[in-house]
């Protein structure tokens, strides 16, 4: 195995045992959604363990919005950034995204490559991450500069590093996600697996999945890659609630105000109820089984 490189990006993740990097082919598959899921449900499941999620969707955050934490912003300490805790004092569940630095909500970011890049870096080298047992990054959709710079600052720490891919069931979406596992082997990023989110409906009245467009075509095509099937998530009315208006539904804090940590924690405990976090259930079973088993590289890019 090739020796870890020094440099401060691998040295501020010195401490973090898995980063998984969370891809799709096509935009507004549920990419982020999928993230956020993954980062409560590695929450709400394990008591104490520690999860980080970084989003660097530079132009189209929405995990601050999805866990609840929108507006709130990061400060910096004499050891860099502090990241949005968004179980606040509990301080097991870090978040950073672009969209803390934004003046104001809803302001665009137009910034070209070189810009982005610096963005990254700062992101994996600055922030305090501190011990996180995972560490959740969402990227935008398909296989851009971001995911480039991404894998280049992380180079460092390829041997903990891995990815997931979502698609939805629709033949285009497929064939994107194809590219994208296309892209990870350019790379030599090794996937632990296959996401096939919106599969089905879940009836809010009954529970009941049933099928709505065509299913299965994630499996089959996880199959044909020689890639491991991670599981379908339903299309659920809940989980759309939940997430989209996170931030409008806080509840009150002792003092009145809400504050980020109390909508963080109601929102893992409304997650957990909702149908979404049962077959996400078996989607984190699949995945915690892969990721002893998948084959670490020497190194990646
Ligand atoms: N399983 C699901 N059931 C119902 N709605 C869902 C599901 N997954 C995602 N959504 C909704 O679909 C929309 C798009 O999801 P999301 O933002 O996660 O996609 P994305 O792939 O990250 O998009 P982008 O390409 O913009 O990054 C959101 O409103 C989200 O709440």
């Amino acid at each position: 195995m090739a020796a870890v490189q020094d440099t401060p990006v691998s040295r501020r993740l010195s401490s973090i045992k898995h980063i998984i990097i969370v891809c799709s082919g096509k935009g507004g598959v549920g990419k982020s959604s999928v993230a956020a899921q993954l980062a409560l449900k590695l929450y709400a499941s394990t008591p104490n363990v520690r999860v980080g999620i970084l989003d660097v969707d530079l132009t189209g955050p929405s995990i601050p919005r999805m866990l609840g934490v929108d507006g709130s912003s990061v400060h910096q300490s004499s050891d860099g950034w502090v990241p949005v805790y968004a179980d606040a004092s509990e301080a097991r569940l870090a978040c950073m995204s672009v969209g803390f630095l934004l003046k104001r909500k809803g302001d665009s970011v137009v910034w070209r490559g070189p810009k982005k890049n610096a963005m990254i870096r700062q992101f994996l080298s600055d922030v305090r991450w501190g011990e996180l047992d995972y560490l959740v990054v969402d990227t935008p959709p398909g296989t851009s500069d971001e995911h480039l710079s991404l894998l280049e600052h992380l180079s460092p720490v390829h041997d903990r590093l891995s990815a997931i891919i979502v698609t939805t069931p629709q033949a285009v979406a497929l064939m994107d996600a194809v590219k994208c596992l296309s892209f990870t082997r350019a790379v030599n990023l090794p996937v632990l697996g296959i996401v096939e989110n919106m599969s089905g409906y879940v009836c809010p009245c009954c529970g009941e999945v049933s099928n709505v467009f065509s299913t299965a075509g994630g499996e089959e095509m996880a199959r044909r890659e020689g890639v491991r099937f991670l599981g379908a998530l339903p299309v659920d009315t809940e989980l759309v609630s939940l997430l989209d208006a996170a931030e409008a539904t806080p509840p009150k804090a002792e003092s009145g105000v809400p504050d980020a940590g109390s909508v963080g924690i109601e929102l893992v405990r409304r997650y957990q109820a909702t149908p979404s976090a049962k077959h996400f259930g078996k989607v984190l079973d699949t995945l915690q089984d892969a990721l002893p088993a998948i084959e670490r590289r020497t190194s990646i890019l």
